[in-house]
């Protein structure tokens, strides 16, 4: 008989629905895993009420604990009582930055039976490498005259050839491995031409190391006509932050809605923990009202078992990853037969009664 291992988990449920959909991904990932795996999971209240109550959004020493976990879960953050960009900021781009999230990870596929609002779409299963710690996202940027006629404001898109680099040799690994190994750079590079040069050479001399993945690029006001028209076009898309970040709620739209999309900010280094979050905010127009669907987080738990089956020497992770994605893929299928209404806790048992190990 093996010993007893276990995985110890931050998890960080956030603001309106972040905090009911992460409790029904721990629930379904606590049913997916095998007896022997134990989660050992830590909740960490971070978000608006603590920013209320205390002024902070996330204090040194809660970032210095956080590095001790094997993966962080996230479920949203952002409230309407807290101005625009402090928690998004000071939170959640602060651990992304801090842990050096440079892969930010947002698979996106249409499964069997739910309905886009695409009529005539081939298969759609896709992964966008998103950028997750320079672009416009860097806070580089400042105001002088606020408030008057004479106001400047400056947002800079902080690009390096290093950061670069690394998402993009991460991407082209991911397509080789992938059956079709296509990538396919989005930017701006007719405009923007001093971060779309450097993103344009950095693709091509790593697209070298690659002979066998097919490239493509599309600017990006083009990317989002073909991710509306023909998604089946992509296999992997690599860009940057800020494109990333809007590409990734379009893929979602035509992939069934936010509310099945999942993504994993990875350092990919292993240095720090990677963190699994759903692709959606914190809704506050539903929350707290059991109408979220829970199924983008639960398919953020599937990635966060399926990156620690790559990276820690446990057994049995990845299987109870694809034990998740199975049972959201009939659960999807039995949505489409019977669409009546289920609470966000409702769909939450059905996934862990489905995905039980
Ligand atoms: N990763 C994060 O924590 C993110 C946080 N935000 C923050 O969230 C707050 C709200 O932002 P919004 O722009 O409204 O984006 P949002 O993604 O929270 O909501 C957009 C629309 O999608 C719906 N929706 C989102 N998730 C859903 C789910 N699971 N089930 C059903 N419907 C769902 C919402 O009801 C809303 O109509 C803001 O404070 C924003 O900064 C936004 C995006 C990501
Ligand atoms: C709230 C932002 C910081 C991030 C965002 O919208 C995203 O990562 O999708
Ligand atoms: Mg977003």
């Amino acid at each position: 008989m093996t010993a007893p291992s276990s995985i110890r988990l931050a998890v960080i449920p956030g603001d309106g629905i972040g905090v009911e959909v992460t409790a029904e991904a721990l629930k379904v990932l606590q049913a997916a895993l095998p007896a022997d795996v134990k989660v050992e999971g830590t909740e960490y209240d971070l978000g608006a009420r603590r920013y209320h109550a205390t002024g902070e959004t996330l204090p040194d020493e809660v970032l210095g604990e956080l590095k001790g976990y094997d993966a962080i879960l996230l479920g949203a953050i952002g409230d309407p009582s807290v101005p625009s960009g402090v928690l998004e900021r000071g939170l959640l781009l602060k651990l992304r930055f801090a842990f050096d999230h440079h892969v930010n990870l947002r698979p996106s596929r249409l499964y069997p039976g739910v309905e886009g609002p695409l009529k005539a779409a081939g298969e759609i299963d896709f992964v966008v490498v998103r950028e997750g710690t320079e672009g416009p996202y860097t806070g580089n940027g400042g105001t002088i005259r606020q408030g008057t006629e004479h106001e400047v404001a400056t947002e800079v898109s902080l690009n390096t050839a290093y950061g670069v680099e690394r998402v993009v040799r991460d991407a082209f690994a991911r397509a080789q491995a992938r059956p079709r190994k296509k990538l396919t750079l989005v930017h701006k590079t007719n405009v923007l031409v001093f971060a779309g040069s450097l993103w344009s050479r950095v693709f091509h001399a790593v697209a070298a190391e690659f002979p066998e993945v097919a490239t493509d690029y599309l600017h990006v006001d083009a990317a989002t006509i073909f991710l509306a028209t023909q998604p089946e076009r992509f296999d992997v898309i690599v860009t940057d932050n800020l494109f990333g970040d809007i590409l990734t709620d379009l893929a979602a739209a035509v992939t069934g809605g936010i509310g099945l999309a999942a993504s994993g900010n990875l350092d990919v280094t292993g240095t720090f923990p990677s963190m699994f979050e759903p692709v959606h905010g914190s809704a506050p127009d539903i929350a707290g009202q059991g109408k979220a669907d829970p199924t983008a987080a639960i398919l953020s738990a599937a990635l966060l078992l399926d990156h620690l089956g790559r990276t820690k020497a446990l057994p049995g992770l990845s299987e109870a990853a694809r034990r998740i994605e199975a049972a959201v893929e009939t659960d999807l299928a039995e949505r489409a037969a019977d669409p009546t209404p289920r609470t966000t806790s409702e769909i939450g048992d059905a996934l862990a009664a489905k995905a039980a190990g």
